[in-house]
């Protein structure tokens, strides 16, 4: 026989009063569908991979519908290291060239992919990995960035331009959940598939899907615990700002923080409800954000709503 302690009783009721904190939630995003971006420095080891993949199954039980797009910007680093290929960055984005882009797609969908739809089946059958391709899910079309008020060429980098989320609708009905990697086929002047993939950013990529998919909430992992006002400095942790505020903040950002808020802005602009960024490196975060009043990480929130 064993007796319960006062603090086991306290304890029992602080877990109560989180489950019960969840419900307005839970009520509010059942049917909903919420986007998650995985970003690949957010995949440091195998217990915070587990748990991300134990929260889209949670998303998945509560009646959220969870649409994973992920990342792999170290993973795609890694091997072109392997092979002797050096990473080069502009503005947040990778330049690529067409050796660059069979890595690319190698990693992303071959490797990053398998492994996100392995961890999160290790759950039930609910997984199923797609890339911009499959179903003509995605449409790009190639684009530069601009450094110092010059045009910047990156190779085969895209920008989607079109959207079709049939493929990830039929996944949803069927009761499974979508994880997709960003690599999409380049749609030249005439409409038509060139027949060209490109490298999109996966932010950038989630930001277009969440918009297409009508979804509620678009929610980034990273590996910091959001944006600061002054990266680096670590007590400028911004909590919730409005699209006009990141609208001014722009042109400051540096890094990978660029396509990032670029991403949260185009999906709050696109009737997203809420896009944020939270700290991947820290188990369920993105559990937090989701079912608990104060969220966490840092929210983006449309002009004129409240905080
Ligand atoms: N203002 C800022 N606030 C937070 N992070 C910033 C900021 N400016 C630049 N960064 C950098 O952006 C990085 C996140 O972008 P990135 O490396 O592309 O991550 P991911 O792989 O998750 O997409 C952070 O690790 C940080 O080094
Ligand atoms: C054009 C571009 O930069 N594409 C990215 C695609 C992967 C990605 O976005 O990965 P993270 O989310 O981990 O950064 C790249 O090649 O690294």
């Amino acid at each position: 026989m064993s007796t319960a302690t006062q603090q086991d009783q306290a304890a029992a009721q602080d877990k109560a009063a989180t489950l019960i904190e969840a419900l307005p939630w839970i009520q509010r995003f059942a049917g909903s569908t919420i986007v998650i971006k995985y970003g690949g420095n957010a995949m440091i080891n195998d217990e915070l991979r587990q748990a991300f993949a134990e929260d889209i199954v949670f998303l998945h039980h509560v009646g959220v519908h969870p649409v994973v797009v992920h990342g792999g910007g170290p993973q795609i680093s890694a091997l072109l290291d392997r092979l002797g290929i050096e990473s080069e960055f502009k503005g947040g984005l990778r330049v690529t060239t067409p050796e660059a882009m069979d890595a690319v797609r190698m990693v992303l969908t071959g490797q990053v992919g398998r492994e996100l739809v392995g961890l999160v089946n290790s759950h039930g059958p609910y997984a199923v990995g797609l890339s911009g391709e499959d179903g003509g899910l995605l449409q790009a079309v190639r684009t530069g960035t601009v450094i110092d008020g010059e045009e910047v060429d990156l190779g085969l980098v895209g920008e989607v331009v079109g959207v079709n989320p049939g493929a990830i609708l039929d996944l949803i009905e069927a009761g499974r959940i979508p994880v997709i990697s960003t690599v999409a086929p380049e749609i030249g002047a005439d409409g038509n598939p060139t027949g060209q993939v490109l490298n999109v950013n996966a932010d950038t990529a989630a930001a277009a899907l969440a918009v297409a998919l009508g979804a509620c909430r678009l929610v980034v992992l990273t590996d910091v615990e959001g944006l600061y006002a002054n990266w680096p400095d670590k007590s400028s942790l911004i909590s919730a700002l409005t699209a006009g505020e990141l609208r001014e903040m722009l042109p400051s950002l540096e890094s990978g923080m660029i396509p990032k808020m670029e991403a949260c802005l185009a999906a709050v602009d696109g009737g997203v409800d809420r896009a944020a960024v939270v700290d991947g490196r820290m188990a369920h975060s993105m559990l937090l954000e989701v079912f608990t009043t104060a969220g966490i990480g840092t929210q983006i929130i449309p002009d004129g709503a409240e905080a």
